[in-house]
């Protein structure tokens, strides 16, 4: 099995409409610029809700195959939730992923282990395909316990799921200390998590579901830094956070595959 990589920019709370569609028409045409074949590397970016329609507006018919996403997604269905964007909504919208159990969001949202399984259960409903994010603070790491942490997000995260299901869900290692520091964890750091992460999948759900499911790695990803973690076995991508705010940074790396 080929897992296709996937490079998506979370944009996190940054740009009005007007300019999210000014960047997404330079990421089309870089990304052009640049030789990207979506069918060799997937791009997926991942606005604020209220700039997805203006999103979908420029992808559509722009022929780049960029994918989008929202950032979260609500556990329930519909009705009295104030604030709250349906996994119904997402997809009538043309959306493919749903971002769930971010660090932002477990951090300052207080989202529980289970109201992560919840979101990640309200994607596949919607035939959306969450990433799920997990990866441990730096306490974690220093005591040694940075794999186990991470491990048990995952467990948490796919809960009462079955093999098929989980095969469409993409996992996203981010180390806590790591995100928007400049503090890029190495590549091997990221290659024993996410080893342990297939691991982990090939154990609870077979052979086939690991090698199916995208690893992909997060943290202060950069167009220096993405090379090396894309050489890695079981790193299938990036979830890039700040460098996804620069079309040409952004599609240097979703590029990285491309001979300068
Ligand atoms: O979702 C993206 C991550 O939080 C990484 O953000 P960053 O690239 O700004 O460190």
């Amino acid at each position: 099995m080929t897992r296709t990589p996937l490079i998506a920019g979370n944009w996190k709370m940054n740009l009005t409409y007007i300019e999210a569609q000014a960047l997404l028409e330079d990421l089309v045409e870089n990304l052009k610029e640049a030789g990207h074949k979506a069918d060799a590397v997937e791009v997926a970016v991942l606005p604020p809700f209220v700039d997805i329609r203006t999103v979908q507006t420029v992808l559509d018919g722009s022929g780049s195959g960029i994918a989008f996403g929202g950032q979260d997604i609500s556990e329930h269905e519909s009705g009295a939730y104030t604030g709250e964007v349906s996994g119904t909504m997402l997809k009538a919208l043309g959306a493919t992923y749903a971002a769930v159990g971010h660090s932002e969001r477990r951090q300052y949202h207080g989202e529980t282990e289970q109201v992560t399984n919840a979101k990640v259960k309200a994607a596949l409903a919607n035939e959306l395909s969450p990433i799920l994010c997990v990866g441990e603070p730096l306490e974690e790491r220093k005591a040694g316990k940075h794999v186990e942490y991470t491990l048990a997000q995952v467990e948490g995260g796919l809960e009462g799921l079955s093999a098929e299901e989980v095969k469409k869900v993409v996992i996203a290692y981010e180390p806590v200390w790591a995100i928007g520091t400049g503090e890029v964890a190495t590549s091997e750091d990221a290659q024993e998590v996410c080893h342990e992460i297939r691991d982990l999948l090939a154990t609870k759900f077979g052979d086939e579901v690991a090698d199916a499911v995208r690893v992909l790695y997060g943290g202060s990803v950069k167009s220096s830094s993405i090379v090396d973690l894309m050489q890695q076995a079981d790193v299938d991508g990036a979830l890039v956070g700040g460098a996804s705010l620069k079309a040409d940074e952004f599609a240097k790396i979703a590029t990285y595959n491309v001979a300068a």
